[in-house]
């Protein structure tokens, strides 16, 4: 299992920047080429409608005026309103072309990001705060699209003016030409030298952001906590920390990034000097004062694209610390994956067995389940109960195949489940986690969770069969009535009884659930008991058991410790047997009593 991450802890990268990784962002380019080449040639028309101007302005002043020669000057300024008018025009295709093509970039690699999270495995998201989960999806992408689609651009057009200027002062004059570009190795060197360092501090940056993400989105989870515990102190000083950490980061990084910029005014600065020193020592000679004179005006346009180019790779060596990690999670493996010629499971009956089912999370560690056989029939409810920490909810992890067994089997309707597909395996089952969760929405799309395509009356159907109905109708807005995400304005009772109306509706044939322990009045436990046994129904179930009541009603009853089934049979039996379970129920029974 992945080393656990915690939000004031620096993540390690798997594998670090490498440079396919820019050729792998090249393919999210491909789709748009012809896009990009539109814009191109839009900067490029809009430049040279630009650049017009001022000659139809000397044509108009050398010719036209002088001449008084009207007709000219309504034909040059009706061109020069043109020429406005397709600079313009130009100027609006690009902002909007770009702006769609970096939303339209942003999707493709978000969505490629999140397909691949759904996909990971509980172990993945158990192993870091999500929050560092969070930024690389919303933040970082944001960052690379923007580059990807403006940057890019930029860059295209201005290596094209850099090109045009070139040719122009190589026309001019190459020796000039070529002893203002001297300087460019020692620039090349500079940036060499710098990008390894801002690479390094851009890295520490981005931890640093992600650690602040995690403990922003750690301390809204955990508010109740927080304030329960009268930590709100605590939690500032903390945020304090973390938030000078990240000051200090972004400090060190901006230092570095910007020891490029100086370096390139500088060289662009003494390559003037230079060129008026020899063009000086020259003139007359081999130079001639309007040479001159133009070959200074065509260094500042040579220098103009040299610093934009600049300040691009800038961005892009920040970028590309945030590129690695999006990519490492897009990389990430999920561990449970479909054999090569896995199948779908036909249509279940519900007939389960566990065959010496062995297993353990880390690969080192001890066997979290040890030799575990047993068998449910169809329809039967399997009661799995024991201390905590003692494998039960390994044991339905691994029903699911959430988890592959190290050794043995487990079947359904005696087929293997490693043997077939996830998708068809886990459309039939029904999960209920101990926590329900509720999704921000109506109460009417959380319980249509359980299957998409039910109709309003369906929804309704399943409510009250799972006995919800009855309180959903005293909300305000009835199945209409919003619930924010966890569902806080609702009781646990109310969501443990929506969730049971979201399992009715999804109809699996297994169905596997792990009961709230949470403290629920007498009614709303008569009315989980009404609606589980509704649930129950013709489905074979295992349920990890807190409620007396739900134990006793079980086919059987398997008492978990320490990775083993110490004792298996019904209610009765056990107490007869006077074993562990009797104990386990004595305890549980006195502590209902007392309480
Ligand atoms: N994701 C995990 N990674 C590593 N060890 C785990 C993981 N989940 C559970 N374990 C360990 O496996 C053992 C069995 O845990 P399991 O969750 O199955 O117990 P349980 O009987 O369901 O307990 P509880 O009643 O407290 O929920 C425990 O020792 C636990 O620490």
């Amino acid at each position: 299992m992945a080393k656990r991450n915690t939000s004031n802890e620096d993540e390690q990268l798997k594998t670090h920047f490498n440079w396919h990784d820019y050729a792998r962002l090249g393919q999210y380019l491909k789709p748009y080429t012809w896009r990009m080449l539109l814009v191109l040639g839009s900067i490029l028309i809009g430049n040279v409608a630009i650049i017009l101007g001022p000659y139809l302005m000397k044509v108009a002043i050398d010719q036209a005026i002088p001449q008084r020669n009207f007709q000219l000057l309504w034909g040059l300024s009706g061109t020069f309103l043109v020429s406005l008018l397709v600079a313009f025009g130009c100027f609006r295709y690009r902002i909007w072309a770009i702006t769609e093509i970096g939303q339209n970039l942003l999707i493709d690699m978000r969505t490629d990001l999140f397909k691949n999270l759904q996909k990971l495995p509980f172990a993945y998201f158990d192993s870091r705060p999500h929050g560092k989960i969070l930024i690389r999806v919303v933040n970082y992408i944001n960052t690379l699209s923007d580059l990807l689609a403006n940057g890019l651009v930029n860059l295209i057009s201005d290596v094209i003016s850099l090109v045009i200027t070139l040719i122009f002062m190589f026309a001019i004059n190459w020796k000039l030409t070529l002893d203002s570009l001297v300087l460019i190795p020692f620039l090349l060197l500079w940036a060499y030298y710098v990008q390894k360092r801002q690479r390094t501090a851009f890295r520490a940056l981005s931890n640093k952001q992600s650690n602040l993400n995690a403990y922003i989105h750690e301390s809204i989870a955990g508010i109740k906590v927080t304030q329960g515990f009268a930590q709100e102190e605590h939690a500032v000083n903390t945020f304090d920390s973390v938030v000078n950490d990240n000051r200090d980061a972004y400090m060190r990084a901006v230092k570095i990034q910007y020891a490029l910029s100086p370096g390139v005014q500088n060289i662009s600065t003494m390559t003037t000097a230079l060129i008026y020193f020899i063009g000086i020592q020259q003139l007359g000679v081999v130079v001639s004062t309007g040479t001159l004179i133009a070959f200074l005006g065509y260094i500042n346009n040579f220098w103009n694209p040299v610093i934009n180019i600049g300040n691009f790779y800038n961005s892009l060596v920040t970028a590309t610390t945030y590129l690695e990690r999006i990519f490492e999670t897009m990389d990430e493996q999920p561990t449970v994956t479909d054999a090569p010629d896995a199948f779908a499971l036909p249509p279940i009956k519900g007939d389960v067995r566990f065959n010496q089912v062995s297993f353990r999370y880390d690969e080192d560690g001890p066997l979290n389940l040890d030799n575990v056989s047993f068998h449910a029939k169809v329809g039967q409810t399997i009661a799995l109960v024991g201390p905590t920490g003692a494998g039960k909810s390994t044991i339905i992890n691994l029903l699911s195949r959430f988890y592959n067994v190290n050794s043995g089997q487990i079947t359904i309707d005696n087929v293997d489940l490693s043997q077939v597909t996830l998708e068809s395996l886990r459309t039939q089952m029904g999960v209920m986690q101990q926590d329900t969760f509720i999704f921000s929405g109506t109460i009417m799309d959380n319980i249509r969770y359980g299957r998409l395509d039910a109709t309003d009356a369906e929804v309704v159907a399943a409510a009250k069969l799972a006995r919800a109905d009855t309180f959903i109708r005293t909300l305000k807005a009835g199945y209409q009535t919003e619930v924010q995400e966890r569902g806080d304005s609702i009781s646990a009772g109310q969501r443990q009884l929506l969730a049971f109306a979201r399992v009715l509706l999804a109809d699996p044939r297994i169905l596997i659930l792990d009961e709230a322990t949470a403290a629920i009045d007498t009614k709303t436990e008569a009315q989980l008991q009404a609606g589980l046994n509704e649930l129950l129904k013709g489905r074979t179930s295992f349920i990890v058991a807190h409620r007396l009541s739900t134990i006793q009603q079980a086919d059987q009853i398997l008492v978990i410790n320490n990775g083993h089934i110490v004792e298996a049979g019904r209610h009765a039996d056990l107490i007869a047997k006077r074993g562990e379970y009797y104990e386990l129920y004595d305890s549980q029974y006195r502590m209902l009593q007392a309480e």
